[in-house]
């Protein structure tokens, strides 16, 4: 368990400010695709409410019978044995035990799971180095999260009488905070990592890729290997980085408006993100936040929250402005309606209509909507019983256009969504060129350009998905892409050659 690649010491250096506490910075210029850390986790942590067996982290709600104190599923027979050793060897009461097997008290176990890493000599350097994490303990004391864990992970903890027979001649239970600590480690630290089943997700913890501070435009790339329990985590260059540049992740979801990614970032990790994208009311230019304003609209006025005022206030004429309230309201509003008609193509695409009057196009809301309507478009295109007209690839190849142009200015560099959404163009692209052709709405010569187009889409793509580890979704698109790659260059060389038949 976590090992890490030589290329972390050569390529960053660690250092510390007042803002973003430690950072890395690159200490020679660093490639587009470069690698810079292949690391793998300290610990892999369910989500809250969640249990995953100690052994091969499926869910489940079964404890190990003979420690009691880790979750167990029934296809697996155990777990470490030194940790499940030490654990029976506490012999806590079947009330002690009760008292930490509450369902409510999920993240019990994961407290367990770190603490046993301090009991074993080879992993107790581990554990001493997740203590020395941020943890932003002044930001979160007396919090709504503070006491909730304190109600139901370092109360029940302390009053079981686990942690005094665990650290029984240390002086760690002067620690009072110790819990505490180590939970707000796991919020601030984990990485997102896909779980064994399909939609799933679980925390992981890493030592150097948690050096790395956020940027809601970040040079890095982190890509997370789930072949098999290891959870493998690369982290590699988006763009050319010079020496001396600071090298950052990106914590929150790059699709969502910065009012958004802001409150995720303050209430989860505790700080204010200021980088260009969140000072910038336009967001770049894109306008992902921005209302369209009702005087001004025709004329390409858009409202945004004007940093400097707090207001919402129209970027022509700050006299049109729309309240905090209406805003906070609208939004919720638009979501849920989102998130009613999910699933329901054509009521997606009416509430597509109705919002396009109050928010301008590329608002986060309508690009969710949006990539919605897309994948359903899919859907329906991958199943040819459906027949689909000329219009179902077009309103799909116009959506996935829009989709791009935004993740082109947000996500300069190497990014998985724009690599993803730039296949799924090109592959709409080139399906419909073949489509026309076989029904002579289009000419081989007419062909020949689309299908060079998608070609060049395609290359693009592709060298963007390279870089994924291979087990990952994409690692594996990456894959399948080459094939379809090649078939697209035979069907183009056919048709250089005039042997056109061969491709209808
Ligand atoms: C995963 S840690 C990063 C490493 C951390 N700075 C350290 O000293 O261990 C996340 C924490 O770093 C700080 N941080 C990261 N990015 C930041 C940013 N853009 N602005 C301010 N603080 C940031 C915040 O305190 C945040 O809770």
């Amino acid at each position: 368990m976590a090992a890490v690649t030589d290329d972390f010491a050569k390529k960053c250096q660690v250092k510390h400010n007042d803002t973003l506490g430690r950072f890395v910075v690159a200490v020679d210029n660093i490639r587009a695709g470069e690698t810079l850390l292949v690391e793998e986790p300290i610990v892999i942590l369910p989500h809250l409410g969640e249990r995953r067996c100690a052994r091969c982290l499926n869910l489940t709600t079964n404890f190990c019978s003979k420690c009691q104190l880790l979750p167990l599923c029934e296809e697996c027979k155990d777990h470490e044995e030194r940790d499940c050793q030490r654990l029976a060897d506490l012999q806590l009461s079947e009330e002690q035990v009760q008292q930490l097997q509450d369902s409510q008290r999920t993240e019990v176990q994961s407290m367990v799971k770190c603490l046993l890493l301090r009991e074993h000599t080879e992993t107790r350097s581990l554990y001493e180095e997740m203590y020395q994490m941020d943890a932003q303990l002044d930001a979160r004391r007396g919090t709504e999260v503070w006491n909730n864990y304190q109600a139901n992970v370092a109360n029940p903890l302390e009053s079981s009488g686990i942690l005094g027979k665990l650290w029984q001649g240390s002086d760690l239970e002067k620690d009072v905070e110790l819990v505490q600590r180590l939970l707000a480690i796991f919020d601030i630290n984990a990485f997102e990592i896909r779980a064994p089943e399909s939609g799933g997700s679980m925390r992981g913890i890493y030592r150097r890729a948690s050096l790395f501070p956020h940027s809601c435009m970040p040079n890095l790339v982190s890509a997370i290997d789930d072949a098999s329990n290891g959870r493998q985590l690369k982290m590699y260059a988006s763009r050319f980085i010079a020496a001396g540049e600071i090298l950052y992740n990106c914590y929150t979801n790059v699709l969502l408006g910065t009012q958004e990614r802001r409150e995720i970032l303050k209430q989860g990790k505790c700080f204010n993100c200021n980088c260009p994208r969140c000072v910038d009311p336009t967001e770049l230019g894109t306008h992902m936040s921005s209302f369209m304003c009702n005087n001004c609209s025709s004329t390409g006025g858009y409202i945004v929250l004007n940093p400097e005022t707090n207001q919402w206030q129209c970027l022509l004429n700050p006299e049109h402005t729309l309240k905090r309230e209406f805003v906070a309201n609208m939004l919720e509003r638009a979501k849920e309606e989102v998130f009613h008609a999910r699933d329901n193509i054509y009521r997606m695409e009416l509430l597509l209509a109705k919002l396009s009057r109050l928010l301008h196009g590329n608002h986060y809301v309508m690009l969710d909507l949006k990539q919605n309507i897309a994948a359903i478009l899919r859907q329906i295109l991958q199943n040819m019983a459906h027949r689909p007209n000329r219009k179902v690839y077009e309103r799909k190849i116009r959506l996935c256009q829009e989709i791009l142009l935004v993740l082109k200015v947000l996500a300069p560099g190497i990014n998985r969504l724009k690599a993803i959404a730039l296949y799924e163009l090109a592959n709409t692209q080139a399906e419909l060129a073949r489509k026309l052709y076989t029904e002579q709405e289009l000419s081989s010569t007419d062909l020949l350009s689309q299908l060079q187009q998608t070609e060049i889409m395609m290359r693009e793509s592709l060298r963007m998905l390279l870089f994924e580890p291979l087990a990952t979704p994409e690692g594996q698109l990456s894959r399948s892409m080459m094939r379809e790659l090649k078939e697209l260059q035979n069907d183009i060389k056919i048709l250089q050659d005039g042997d056109d038949v061969v491709v209808r």
